[in-house]
């Protein structure tokens, strides 16, 4: 519009690289061509080779839809922080009926009252209690084969991570991991593993979304929230006996002491089992895809661990494993969980990067725009990690302080709440594996393949053999186990 010419010369911004499309009002053709860049798991790298042909950040339309993508650490920081209120996560529609009005859905003072709820109860305490990770640690274990024969560890990982979060949330424990098919758990376990597949279609829809109904979305939601409602009402009526009298002991007791808006606290919950289980269990299964391929990853790493003697570890322990933590950094660089970050423009605006020839005046971004920007394709930079960015290196993070190039976690006022839990409960799973086993064993050959749903993972699973130290992992149990497979 004329109102947006103006403003684009007050701010001095210059047009930005534009995708290459056949047409160019509707973008018909390059929706259809990214469903099957999709289909074959390539998006994230085509995204990585339209940003080698065209710059740091271009834009283009689709489905009608006006989309600038980026990897400039200058826009992602304005982006993520220092033009925070210019952009929403505008993700309420994607979730639909699953999440309702929780953080990860919202913005501005609905976003703000939910953080300042759910903060508090993630905090040190939360995260230095390490008791509860070992019930889950142990029932992973006895999933494993014990004779080292072939498992996909990536599956068993978001079982693992589910019973943990459930665990850290709602101080239930309950095992995933070794459930029968058929039982209530089983039907639960299955509706969220169904959510990131259901949510993703809803994305592939754009515009489309608002015509279309899911029956298979909503029923997977009825079984979630009936089983979290459950536990809240079951938390709520304990807490309301004892009228606040004793201390809370779980997140959940802490944000019942807070409000008495029981669907709120649901939607919370279940937004921190999504935010908090797959991004988990997704950057495990990579470690683990690493770890089988690369014995001196693995000789380094049991080296650190030794220094523990074989007991657990506490969580200065894990503070002290400088080596671990930069292999789960490394993880997170190669393998992000969240591999684009999303936000949409709520009033017309600029970036400070990516218009002009040289790339360096800025951009004009017109109320509606969304803007992606790939953390996936902006952690391989190599002018900033080097010609061997795109190799497995954990030393590299002896020297390295990356800042805006490195963004697992998102930044600023909507940084990852979880971090700190995310940081412990991985170092404390892989520090508990390297006390139990001899090696891993690489089983398959087939490269790591992009598999993007809500989080990134590998589409083949981690396929390995896990090969017991004498003496240290429990006897198999071939219930448990058989029940974990489903
Ligand atoms: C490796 C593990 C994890 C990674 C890589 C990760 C990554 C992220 C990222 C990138 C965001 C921002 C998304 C955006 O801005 O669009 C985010 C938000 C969030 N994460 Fe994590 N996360 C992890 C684990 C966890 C865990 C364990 C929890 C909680 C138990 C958690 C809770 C949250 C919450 C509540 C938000 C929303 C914050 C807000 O909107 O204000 N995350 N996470």
């Amino acid at each position: 519009s004329n109102k947006d010419r103006l403003y684009a010369r007050r701010k001095a911004c210059q047009p930005c690289a534009r995708l290459p499309q056949t047409e160019r009002v509707i973008g018909y053709s390059l929706f259809k061509q990214d469903a099957t860049i999709a289909r074959q798991g390539r998006s994230l790298q085509t995204a990585q080779d339209r940003f080698r042909l065209l710059g740091d950040t271009f834009s283009g339309v689709i489905l009608g839809q006006f989309f600038i993508s980026t990897i400039d650490p200058e826009n992602a920081k304005a982006l993520l922080s220092s033009q925070f209120a210019d952009f929403d996560s505008g993700k309420k529609a994607l979730f639909g009926p699953f999440l309702g009005d929780s953080m990860l859905t919202t913005d501005g003072a609905l976003w703000k009252h939910s953080r300042s709820l759910v903060r508090p109860h993630l905090g040190r305490t939360q995260v230095e209690d390490l008791s509860n990770l070992e019930g889950c640690v142990q029932n992973f274990f006895a999933c494993l084969p014990k004779d080292g024969s072939t498992v996909d560890v990536q599956h068993l990982f978001f079982r693992l991570t589910f019973d943990n979060v459930i665990q850290l949330l709602l101080n239930e424990t309950v095992s995933t991991l070794s459930c029968q098919p058929g039982s209530n758990l089983h039907m639960v376990i299955k509706a969220f593993d169904s959510i990131g597949d259901l949510v993703n279609r809803r994305a592939t829809l754009g515009p489309l979304l608002r015509f279309y109904c899911d029956t298979t979305m909503n029923d997977a939601c009825k079984i979630l929230h009936d089983f979290v409602d459950r536990i809240v009402e079951k938390a709520y009526r304990k807490r309301k006996k004892s009228s606040g009298s004793t201390p809370p002991v779980s997140f959940l007791d802490s944000m019942l002491d807070s409000t008495d808006d029981l669907v709120k606290v649901r939607y919370e919950v279940l937004g921190l089992l999504l935010a908090g289980r797959d991004t988990t269990a997704g950057t495990l299964s990579s470690l683990f895809y690493v770890l089988a391929r690369r014995p001196d990853v693995w000789t380094k790493l049991q080296t650190e661990v030794h220094r523990l003697g074989g007991r657990k570890p506490t969580y200065s322990d894990i503070k002290g494993l400088k080596y671990l933590q930069q292999l789960i950094d490394e993880t997170l660089r190669l393998y992000p969980p969240v591999p684009v970050l999303f936000r949409a423009a709520n009033q017309t605006t600029t970036l400070p990067r990516g218009g002009g020839v040289d790339g360096k005046s800025p951009v004009l971004v017109p109320k509606g725009t969304v803007i992606s920007c790939s953390t996936f394709s902006l952690q391989r930079r190599q002018d900033v990690y080097g010609p061997d960015a795109e190799e497995f290196l954990p030393e590299r993070w002896n020297h390295l302080t990356a800042h805006w190039n490195f963004l697992p976690f998102s930044a600023g006022p909507k940084v990852c709440l979880g971090q700190t839990y995310a940081y412990v409960q991985m170092a404390y799973i892989v520090s508990r594996v390297v006390q139990h086993y001899e090696r891993i064993e690489k089983r398959s050959d087939e490269p790591w393949m992009e598999r993007w749903s809500i989080t990134l993972m590998n589409a083949s699973g981690t396929k390995v053999g896990m090969i017991p130290k004498k003496g240290t992992v429990p006897i198999l149990n071939d219930h448990v186990r058989n029940g974990a497979q489903e």
